[in-house]
């Protein structure tokens, strides 16, 4: 009969061969990578807006089943008509700019450069498809400067990029209490879109103060329904930093240095955005997704 010994050599030799890039290869084979989409105005946007790629990360990977690998930044283009929106050329620009020091956050035009106003869960789906279409022809999902960072790690455990291969990237939509809240509103949000971003996708709510998401989820049937696939990730340090207070701000000529990156203030400042004027943009104008029903009903 065979009888196998471990001695204090075998236990040394296993020892010495489980590194710290094994082991990181290994965790990385078994997690969900996550693809954080933050859709919005970003009138302009704002260090909160930034922060909150930055908790929903730390939320996700603290949970020990996900890796996230890449954020988008999503603006509404200027169909959307809310008061006060300023052209997307420049919204994109701030957000670009905010985002240069960033290996993982990223901005992308495709919403912002169509004709009319998107429902979210179009613009999560078109995010969705570039996802599995780069998937199925291998290419990196992940930013380069963070693919790289991350590639380092996993490489030297064999099996991980095939891992990646196999399509496992989830998308999911990243939003402030006040978007989940707004899911209630009646005539904004079509149902079936709702489900679609819950059931299919997921949704990671960062809280804001004044605002109480588990009551919502609670008190809503259909956001209980699907309450598995909501992340709500508290904000203990509050801050109360909105694009409206900042816009407000700066058209009363007050600093809003420290709210916004020094970048995006230069930017407002070398073009001399915000200004009362451009709060009266729209003013009389319906917001896109409430025309969706006027045109309707009157078809
Ligand atoms: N202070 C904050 N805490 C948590 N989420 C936030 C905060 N500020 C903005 N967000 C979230 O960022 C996303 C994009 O925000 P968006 O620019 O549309 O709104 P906003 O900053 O509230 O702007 P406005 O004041 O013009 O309504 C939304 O999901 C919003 O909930
Ligand atoms: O898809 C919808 O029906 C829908 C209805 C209302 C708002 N949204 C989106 O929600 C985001 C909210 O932005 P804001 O600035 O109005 O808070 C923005 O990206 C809108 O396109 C989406």
């Amino acid at each position: 009969m065979l009888s196998i010994t471990y001695t204090q050599d075998a236990h040394d030799a296993l020892q010495s061969s489980v590194t710290p890039a094994l082991v990181l290869g290994m965790e990385a084979q078994t997690k969900t990578r996550v693809v954080l989409l933050a859709c919005g105005s970003f009138n302009p946007i704002t260090n909160l807006h930034l922060r909150m790629f930055e908790l929903a990360r730390d939320h996700l990977e603290d949970t020990g089943q996900y890796r996230v690998v890449k954020g988008i930044i999503s603006a509404v283009g200027d169909a959307y008509k809310k008061k006060g929106l300023i052209e997307a050329c420049h919204r994109l620009e701030m957000a670009r700019l905010s985002t240069e020091n960033s290996d993982w956050i990223t901005v992308d035009s495709w919403e912002s450069s169509q004709p009319e106003w998107l429902e979210t869960a179009k613009v999560v789906r078109h995010h969705y498809e570039e996802l599995h279409t780069a998937e199925q022809y291998n290419d990196d999902v992940d930013t380069v400067k963070y693919a790289k960072k991350r590639r380092m790690q996993e490489d030297s455990f064999e099996g991980a990029s095939e891992h990646k291969r196999r399509g496992n990237t989830h998308l999911m939509l990243l939003c402030g209490a006040d978007v989940l809240e707004s899911f209630g509103i009646p005539n904004l949000w079509k149902q079936e879109d709702i489900a679609e971003i819950l059931g299919r996708y997921g949704l990671v709510c960062i809280t804001r103060s004044g605002s109480d998401p588990y009551k919502f989820i609670h008190q809503s049937d259909m956001l209980w329904k699907y309450r598995k696939n909501i992340h709500v990730v508290h904000e203990w340090v509050t801050n109360e930093i909105s694009a409206t207070h900042v816009r407000r701000a700066l058209r009363r000529g007050r600093s809003v240095r420290y709210l916004l990156p020094d970048s995006v203030v230069d930017y407002i400042q070398e073009h001399g955005l915000y200004t009362a004027e451009s709060e009266q943009k729209n003013a009389d104008v319906v917001l896109a997704p409430f025309q969706r029903y006027t045109s309707t009903s009157s078809s």
